[in-house]
């Protein structure tokens, strides 16, 4: 790894220098070639599993935490940072620098009660999830690898620690403008310094002055909006979205009790300790408003609040254009070509509203029938949308509702020229296979009881290619076992 270190050099004062401690009896439990890739790497090696498991320094890294705050399921939590997270500094690749962190490397001045470790079955799911999601086009944080260890960790009961190594463009959360902003008002140095520095490094196209501020901010709203739209539309619940997870790039962002649907359900909760069901996965899009009004909120010192206002009064349209976008290929509802001007602007609105409707009653039905999220959608790819028949319909118990909503879906279709380019289509963007929270509880048992990570490997190479038929592993594609239907995941990790 060939490191740069911009944060640590410029930005004095936002982090504290902290060496991560070594886990005992390191092992790769997990790697990702593709995430290797992106930092110039091949394959695992002794000596970077030495440097990942902090045995060893490596080269040219710093090793820091940084210091942020937020709110926590609504309420604000002043001083946070790095508990178990340190920073290497941006390693270097072929298509630009990523951050390399140790996730579980060790106690930091911001652990507060914790002690900086993550047990195996949180760091196996971290990895896989990263992978997988960015596989499924996903914008998200990155893993290299995932290491096991057999030091003990306390949780529930005993458990070992393990270390996900992160790739991340960047680490800076909702979180850090918000302490910056609450701890020092007056002078807005340290604020203004952060926007600047976020700016210059991941928005070098525009300015560091007032106009670029506010041009800034718009682009952190729309790609906000457009990450949410993509959970909405794969069926993704996040789980603890806490203004502290949220990346300022839009990248998915902390990896803890997420799940995907499996039946569709609108208010499903995947987090267990999430008892009012704020971060139920139809919250989602309200949940990511809401957080951009914090952010808001916190960049008023050097912000116009009119311009913050009208930048977030576009989540809406954003969210709606992107959700659109992603439903409409799934389902393969035609794109119009409107021309930007009222009359067009109008219809254009219009059929957004009829799109939505078609869509709302498609998950309505899914959920009232009980029926699984992601193997209904994929089930457009063998749909002949010219034909009075389809094999979607075997799925439903009421077929009277399910007739007079295809009739309505065959309309806005209309006639499909060439049915095989279409059916492509519609599979090369509804995954076949998805990381099914009872099949990732299975690759981690097998692990806890067998130390037998070939489940996982199995895994993860499944799903670098979702979209991909792959003969073999049919039954990885299968709705769940009656005992891990809607598994509700433990915060503690
Ligand atoms: N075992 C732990 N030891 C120390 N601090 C912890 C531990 N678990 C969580 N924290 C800290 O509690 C806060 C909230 O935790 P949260 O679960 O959102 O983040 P995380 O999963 O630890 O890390 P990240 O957000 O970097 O992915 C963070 O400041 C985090 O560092
Ligand atoms: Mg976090």
């Amino acid at each position: 790894m060939r490191f740069k270190q911009d944060f640590f050099e410029k930005l004095e004062g936002f982090y504290s220098q902290v060496y991560p401690q070594p886990i005992s009896n390191p092992h790769w439990l997990g790697w990702s070639d593709k995430a290797a890739e992106l930092i110039g790497l091949t394959k695992p090696n002794d000596e970077l599993l030495m440097q990942l498991s902090a045995h060893h320094a490596a080269d040219g890294a710093t090793y820091y935490a940084q210091v942020y705050s937020g709110h926590q399921f609504g309420g604000y939590t002043p001083k946070l940072g790095d508990g178990r997270s340190i920073i290497l500094g941006e390693a270097i690749g072929p298509n630009g620098a990523w951050d390399v962190a140790l996730k579980g490397g060790g106690p930091t001045p911001y652990s507060r009660m914790g002690d900086g470790r993550a047990v195996m079955r949180s760091a196996v799911r971290e990895f896989m999830i990263s992978e997988a999601l960015a596989a499924l086009n996903v914008p998200t944080t990155r893993a290299l690898a995932v290491i096991g260890s057999d030091l003990p960790v306390w949780r529930e009961g005993q458990e070992t620690a393990a270390i996900t190594v992160r790739l991340a463009k960047s680490h800076i959360r909702f979180g850090h403008f918000e302490y910056f902003s609450y701890t020092e008002k007056a002078e807005k140095t340290k604020l203004t310094q952060l926007v600047d520095f976020t700016i210059t490094q991941h928005f070098p196209h525009l300015s560091t002055d007032k106009a670029g501020y506010i041009e800034w901010f718009n682009e952190v709203v729309a790609s906000t909006a457009k990450m949410i739209a993509h959970w909405q539309s794969i069926g993704f619940a996040h789980g603890v979205m806490n203004t502290d997870n949220m990346s300022i790039l839009g990248d998915s962002f902390d990896f803890g009790p997420f799940s995907f649907l499996d039946t569709f359900k609108e208010d499903f909760i995947c987090n267990h300790s999430d008892h009012q069901g704020r971060y139920a996965f139809g919250q989602q899009p309200a949940v990511g408003f809401w957080n951009l009004q914090r952010l808001a909120q916190a960049l008023t010192p050097i912000i116009e609040s009119d311009d913050l206002i009208h930048a977030l009064n576009q989540y809406q349209r954003h969210l709606v254009d992107y959700y659109l976008s992603f439903m409409g290929q799934k389902m393969g509802l035609p794109t119009f070509d409107f021309v930007d001007n009222q009359v067009k602007e109008a219809a254009r609105k219009e059929q957004q509203q009829q799109d939505l409707h078609l869509i709302g009653e498609f998950t309505t039905m899914l959920e009232q029938n009980q029926l699984d999220y992601t193997n209904s959608l994929r089930r457009f790819g063998e749909l002949d949308p010219n034909s009075q028949h389809s094999s979607l319909r075997d799925d439903f118990v009421d077929l009277a509702k399910f007739d007079t909503w295809y009739q309505a879906y065959q309309q806005r279709v209309a006639q499909v020229a060439d049915i095989d380019a279409w059916q492509q289509q519609r599979n090369a963007v509804n995954p076949k296979y998805i990381l099914r929270n009872y099949l990732a509880q299975e690759a981690i048992i097998a692990i806890e009881e067998q130390g037998d990570n070939s489940k996982l490997i199995q895994l993860q190479q499944l799903l670098e290619n979702p979209f991909d038929e792959q003969p073999d592993m049919q039954d990885f594609a299968k709705r769940p076992p009656d005992w891990g239907q809607g598994l509700i995941m433990s915060c503690s990790s």
